[in-house]
């Protein structure tokens, strides 16, 4: 078994039990009664390099990561910093996240938010708007195609943007075949767990100028942002660099601030 079968086994057991407690009415009417969801795509278009930043007590690959006992304070550190987007990992037994954090950290910041998780039914999609997420993330690799297509549409139909995650050329033309609008490379192998920054470079030129691209995982300082951007990156994910350095907040300005060097405008470097 692969390490992404056994988190989605995992997140299946975990998901029974909230759907034992809690109805999809409930959810649903929790949705309605908080605000309308921001726009995910609008946030991460325009010049420059955007930042999403990602609040991540653990990973598979390193195990603990940091304590963050006030993931809302995190995410005020990167709003503050220029993010565009915060990503909050609500996967409980391998990130270590929950609902709770991104209930707390929607409270707090006005910028769009992302349930990172592994989503495989529209349960799912309502309880990350019913706590206030903006965007969803879908992974090719943990679905079959059919509920791929049906996952987006149905996220967009309730108001979330969803960003389709692919680690190599097969899943990106998937996403695109799915109707993907926002498509995230994934340096990382979730079977695997290896880490390839090439794999952007490979796959991001290939796909269509519309396509919202977003270079994720490895990005250890702004050195590797410029690489992505250089490689045509739209946006980039940050999770690990920002939790395990000192200052989450000059971390996130610096890499902003090379997301917005002027060089990299128009064609972000190829221009
Ligand atoms: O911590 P990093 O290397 O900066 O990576 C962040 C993000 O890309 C990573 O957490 C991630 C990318 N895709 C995922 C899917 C599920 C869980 C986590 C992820």
């Amino acid at each position: 078994m692969s390490v992404l079968d056994e988190i989605i086994e995992g997140v299946r057991e975990d998901l029974a039990e909230r759907q034992a407690r809690v109805s999809l009415d409930d959810l649903k009417e929790r949705a309605a009664a908080g605000p309308p969801a921001k726009d995910g795509a609008a946030a991460l278009k325009g010049e420059g390099v955007r930042v999403i930043c990602e609040v991540k007590r653990s990973s598979p690959s390193k195990g603990a990561l940091a304590a963050i006992a006030d993931p809302a304070a995190l995410a005020v550190d990167y709003e503050t910093g220029g993010a565009s987007v915060i990503s909050v990992l609500t996967e409980q037994r391998r990130f270590g996240g929950s609902l709770a954090d991104l209930e707390a950290v929607r409270a707090k910041v006005d910028i769009p938010v992302l349930r990172k998780d592994f989503v495989f039914s529209a349960y799912q999609l309502w309880e990350a708007r019913a706590h206030g997420a903006d965007m969803v993330l879908l992974i090719v690799a943990a679905l079959e195609q059919q509920p791929l297509v049906s996952l987006i549409e149905r996220a967009e139909s309730i108001g979330l943007t969803p960003l389709v995650e692919a680690h190599d050329e097969d899943e990106a033309q998937r996403a695109l075949d799915a109707g993907a609008r926002i498509i995230g490379i994934n340096a990382r192998n979730l079977k695997t767990l290896e880490v390839d920054r090439g794999n952007f470079a490979r796959i991001a030129p290939e796909l269509p100028a519309h396509v919202v691209k977003v270079a994720e995982s490895g990005v250890r300082g702004p050195h590797d942002l410029i690489a992505y951007a250089n490689d045509g990156a739209d946006a980039v994910l940050v999770g690990e660099s920002l939790v395990t350095g000192k200052d989450p907040k000059s971390a996130v300005a610096d890499l902003v601030a090379a997301g917005a060097h002027p060089a990299l405008r128009h064609g972000h470097g190829r221009g």
